[in-house]
Parts: C-alpha cells; structure tokens; sequence
C-alpha cells in the first residue's frame, strides 16, 4: 500500500511555469493511496482493474495486449484520463512480456472532496475513514489538493511495484522514476504541460520547486517510443529543483475551502498574454514578487534555524504572537504582505481574477487575528480557496472568529513526507 499527499501552493503560482523562478509548496496530511494485488494465473491478456470503491461507478479495467499496448481500452466503456494515461506511460515504459492480472484500489482522504451526500466508514481501529459517495467522483466537488497528481503519483507507485521483486520507495532512483513516469503520465492525462509542482509536491512532499523543461515530456509525448520513454525516465536529468522546506514548528497552515470556482488555464492564459503585451511592466512585476517569495521562503528556513538554536526564546515568540504580538514573525508577516500586493497587482493589470475583492477582503480580515501570520490565494488563486499561516494555539480563536464567513477551515495541517509505503493491515477493513 502506496500514499502521496496533497499539496498547497503557497507561493510561486505562475512564475513557477517559467524555470528561471521556484515556487513554495506544502504537502498536506490529506493523502491519496493505492493497494495493489496481483493475481497468481493470469489468461491471455494483461489486465489491470483499478478500484475507487468510494465512488459510484469507480472502476476501470483494461485489457492490454502486451504486443499492441497502444491499443488499450476501457472494458466498460468508461473515462478516467489520469487512470488511463498511467497505465499507458507505464506499460510503454515497461514492455513487459509476462501477462499479469493486477488490481489496484484507491483511496483519498476526507478532504479532497466535498462530503455532501456521501457516507463516512471508518476502521475497526477508529484510525481511518473514508468518505463513500452516491455519485461518480466526476460529479462529486473537489477542494482542490490535487488529487489527480497525488493519484498518478501513487498509482504509478503501486504499477512498478508489481513488476519488481525489492521495491523499494525510499530508493532514490526508484524516487526518481517514480517521479519522471508520473510527470509525463500527468502531463498526457491533462493534454497540457503545467509546471508539474503538484506531481513533485505528491512524489517528494513540501519543497522548494523549480520545473522542467517542457520540451523533455512534450518529445517523448509526441514520439510515443519505448526507447524515447526510458532514455528520459533512466537517463535524463530533468534539472528540477525540489528542495525540502517545511513550516516552522508550531506554525500551521490553514486551509479555507470556499464555494466558489476558478478556472486555472483560464487564469493562466490571461496571464501570459500580459506577460506578452506588457513584457518590461509584467518583468518587474514578476521580479518583486519573486523576491518576496523567496523572501518567505528564507523568512520561514530562518525560524526554523531559530527554533533550534534558541528553543525557549522561541517558544517565548510564538507564545506572544498567539496574543496578538507578531514581531518575533515580521519577516514572514512582510514578506506575505508583498507576495499579495504583488499578486493583486497581477490581478489589476492583466485582468485575471486571482486575487479578487471578496478574497481580499477575507484575506485582510484574517490578517488583523491574533496568531496569523498572513495568507494568500494559492496556486493560481481565484475563488475557491484561501490559505493562511497561523500559530496553533490561535487556530481555535481564527476559527469562531471567521464561523460567520462563507469559508469552511479544512481538517487537515502539513505533513511534509511525499510518497511512501504503508502498513496495510490499517486499511484491511476497506479492501
Ligand atoms: N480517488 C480517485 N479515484 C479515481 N480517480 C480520481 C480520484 N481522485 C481524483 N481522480 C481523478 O482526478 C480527477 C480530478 O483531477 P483535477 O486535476 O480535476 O483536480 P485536482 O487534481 O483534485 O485538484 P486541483 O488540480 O484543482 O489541485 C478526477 O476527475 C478523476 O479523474
Ligand atoms: C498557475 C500555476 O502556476 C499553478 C496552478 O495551481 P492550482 O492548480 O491553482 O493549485 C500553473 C502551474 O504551475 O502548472
């Protein structure tokens, strides 16, 4: 059993498409996860079902023709882009010649979706549950953690582990392969190449990101060889960066989940036709704000130093900052305050709603509470979500004083491992 996290985009949304910036992302306690089960005889053909027991309709099984892989299709004439283009990368990577008859079912923790019409099971031990939907999960409303790359990611995981005798997940050059077929997996799933922060965030858990040259996957995509596929995964540097950086201890991030859409690639078109149309204005406007990013990002290593060199005064800190006292935070609390006057001055000028005035105004709010460090619209912005920073002794404080606004708080706080192995007798009770 496989697990990859979610993730929260903090910092560096847009300017992470371009690898000259890097970009802050948080992984999330709230995971996917991936069993897999191979059968002993296996017929003529290759099939992988994969299972989502937690959703109506949530099968997809395949048949697969080892010598005509390309020709695989759903047996029930159902879609899952990012399942099929998984197993397709995969089986193009692997060219096995034994058939094997695999299952694989998936999980995602409570947060990832709405829990609207749906029914919570937990485990015998009372340490897991899992929400069960009436719908198919295409109709079932999603916050936004990225739960199609922490699929791809464990699903990946759960594949190559069956097709090799001592898989090792903390290998890194399994790691690494892991990554890269996932990258160019998600990439074919989406038919557009994004940065990839949210597969490297689900692989290697909270880093410091800075994404690949498009043009590796966009060849091997459009050249569908084997050989091209294995040179990339196997012999490839793809020069990323994904430097671990986590949150200091005893700040917490809050996730704000608020009814409400946003349209990514549209967001993202808007943006770099500005960048088109305004090149020397867009550049400087990008120049501050990546500064104050970085900023954050040195703002939070610095604390984290601190915290460990002068734990009691640093308790003191975070102690006072609780009561409403930020001064043993200013970095950070500054650096956040330019990563959104830049982000609205993005907003203003190329006419992508990224920081709307509702989001403003929330954000402002949230900012004069005691213990909050300050908070951004993630990823790509919009509507849809909010998060902060917040001292954890001030969360139950933020919380009543914000029950009166239309954000609902997620049940969920870093957890900065990226994939990893899990003891499966924990999730016995689902399979
Ligand atoms: N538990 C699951 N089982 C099967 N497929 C899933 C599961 N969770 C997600 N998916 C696949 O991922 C798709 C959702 O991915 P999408 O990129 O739209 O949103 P996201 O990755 O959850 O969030 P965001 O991209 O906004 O961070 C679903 O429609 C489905 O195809
Ligand atoms: C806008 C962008 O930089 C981040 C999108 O983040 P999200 O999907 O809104 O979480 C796109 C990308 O990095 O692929």
């Amino acid at each position: 059993m496989f697990s990859a996290p979610g993730k929260a985009f903090v910092a560096g949304g847009y300017l992470v498409l371009d690898p000259q910036y890097k970009a802050f992302v948080i992984a999330l306690s709230s995971r996917m996860y991936a069993h897999a089960h191979v059968d002993k005889e296996a017929g003529e053909y290759t099939e992988v079902c994969v299972k989502s027991p937690q959703f109506a309709e949530g099968e997809w099984c395949y048949k697969i023709d080892l010598s005509r892989p390309d020709l695989t299709q759903e047996t029930h004439g159902r879609h899952n882009p990012f399942v099929k283009s998984t197993i397709d990368i995969l089986f193009l990577y692997l060219t096995p010649e034994q058939n094997k008859r695999i299952t694989i079912t998936i999980f995602s923790d409570p947060e990832y979706h709405s829990q609207k019409d749906s029914i919570p099971k937990t485990s015998k031990t009372g340490l897991k549950t899992f929400y069960y939907h009436s719908q198919p999960i295409y109709k079932v409303a999603k916050t936004g953690l990225g739960s199609s790359a922490g699929l791809v990611v464990c699903l990946t995981t759960a594949l190559l582990s069956c097709f090799s005798d001592n898989f090792d997940v903390k290998n890194e050059i399994t790691l690494t392969r892991i990554h890269n077929l996932a990258q160019v997996a998600h990439c074919h799933a989406q038919g557009k190449i994004g940065s990839g922060f949210d597969v490297a965030a689900a692989t290697f858990g909270s880093i410091v990101y800075r994404r690949f040259d498009p043009q590796l996957v966009n060849r091997v995509l459009e050249s569908g060889r084997n050989e091209d596929l294995v040179q990339l995964v196997d012999n490839t540097d793809w020069k990323i960066q994904h430097t671990k950086c986590c949150l200091p201890p005893g700040i917490k991030l809050l996730m704000g989940d608020i009814v409400g859409g946003s349209e990514t690639p549209k967001l993202v078109s808007k943006v770099l036709e500005w960048r088109k149309k305004e090149p020397e204005r867009s550049l400087e406007v990008w120049t501050q704000l990546n500064s104050y990013n970085m900023r954050l990002v040195e703002s939070l290593e610095k604390l984290q130093d601190f915290s460990k060199s002068q734990p009691e005064t640093y308790k003191l800190s975070l102690r006072s900052l609780v009561e409403g006292n930020k001064s043993g935070f200013s970095d950070v609390v500054s650096s956040i305050q330019g990563i959104r006057q830049y982000m609205k001055i993005m907003t203003l000028e190329s006419g992508a709603e990224i920081e709307p005035y509702q989001q403003t105004e929330l954000l402002d709010y949230c900012m004069s509470l005691n213990g909050v460090l300050g908070g951004v619209v993630p990823g790509a912005g919009g509507y849809d979500a909010v998060c902060l920073l917040v001292a954890q002794g001030a969360i139950p404080e933020v919380v009543e004083r914000t029950k009166h606004l239309s954000v609902t708080w997620l049940n969920l706080h870093e957890q900065e491992t990226g994939i990893c192995e899990e003891d499966v007798s924990s999730f016995i009770d689902f399979l």
